[in-house]
């Protein structure tokens, strides 16, 4: 017997609020871009806004964290159509995993071909500071280890493929732009590159949990982007994604540090001016990148 289709968020309803979401923006976006945990100022960056809440679009979840506003706005960074979702999704929220991502292939089937995931992760990295910015050059889905992955379920063609491969999911090119960018701007200090590990949340990590993440391979932890990482790349978007070191994960138990989400707000606040800098070069950048391809591809 087959599995039951699980169509609440499938292709005819993200082509729907795809539709919708066209018809009432002013531009149609290239690049997508999520905003972690109080890194909405992201949005701001962008010129000529039209801003929709989340409970006006069709089909679209709404936002239940501090930190995430609800807002998907639409406008142009140095005229390169872009729009940016102030407030992502979460799996502790209580939300199906194929409702979390469903954004995402919203934004494919807008036409975006880039999207640049942010978020808010804790330190396990010995290195890392706070306010450090981690470039994400790998991940580790451990929710997938027990079977949470966004594209269990039937695999809908028109999306991609049954079996997508992950090991070149954060786009080789764009790291190495944002590691160039972020020289040239004097970031150079602060910008680490590394891999994240994903948790269902909403409870912090333990101290034991931590050093277990640490030996396996995670320089940070989080609560988000490697499903929508993984949806893009489903559906064959290039992506690049960026960790704010917002807190130094509690590896010693002589420590009284602890971890808290006030804390993750106010580092996003303290970044705030870099962090849209770099994301800013780095989309206008893309830009150039993509105009000199289509340029070669023309002779
Ligand atoms: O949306 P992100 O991953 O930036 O949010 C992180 C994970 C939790 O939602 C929250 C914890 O402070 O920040
Ligand atoms: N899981 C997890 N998510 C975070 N988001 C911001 N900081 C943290 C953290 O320390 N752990």
């Amino acid at each position: 017997m087959l599995p039951e289709a699980s169509c609440k968020y499938g292709y005819e309803e993200c082509k729907a609020t795809a539709d919708w979401l066209l018809d009432h923006a002013p531009v149609q976006p290239l690049v997508g871009i999520v905003c972690g945990s109080g890194l909405g100022g992201l949005a701001d960056m962008l010129k000529d806004q039209k801003v929709f809440s989340y409970s006006d679009i069709p089909n679209f979840p709404q936002s239940t964290v501090c930190g995430h506003a609800g807002r998907l706005v639409f406008g142009t960074l140095k005229g390169q159509p872009c729009v940016c979702m102030k407030g992502r999704f979460h799996l502790y929220e209580g939300y199906p995993i194929e409702k979390i991502t469903m954004p995402i292939r919203v934004f494919k089937l807008m036409g975006v071909e880039t999207v640049i995931l942010t978020n808010a992760a804790g330190g396990l990295n010995q290195d890392y500071k706070v306010g450090d910015i981690m470039i994400i050059k790998d991940h580790i889905n451990l929710p997938g280890f027990a079977g949470r992955n966004p594209l269990c379920g039937p695999n809908d063609e028109r999306f991609g493929t049954r079996f997508p491969c992950m090991s070149d999911a954060y786009d080789r090119k764009l790291r190495q732009l944002a590691l160039d960018v972020g020289q040239e701007l004097g970031y150079s200090h602060f910008l680490r590159e590394g891999v994240y590990c994903v948790l269902g949340g909403p409870s912090f990590e333990t101290i034991a949990e931590c050093r277990m993440l640490n030996r396996l391979g995670a320089d940070a932890v989080g609560m988000s982007t490697v499903h929508e990482v993984i949806v893009a790349r489903h559906c064959g978007m290039r992506v690049f994604a960026l960790s704010l070191i917002s807190n130094q994960a509690v590896m010693d138990y002589s420590s009284e540090d602890k971890a808290n989400h006030e804390e993750v707000l106010q580092t996003g606040e303290h970044r705030s001016q870099q962090l849209v800098k770099l994301v800013s070069t780095i989309v206008t950048s893309v830009d150039q990148h993509r105009r000199g391809e289509s340029t070669k591809s023309q002779h």
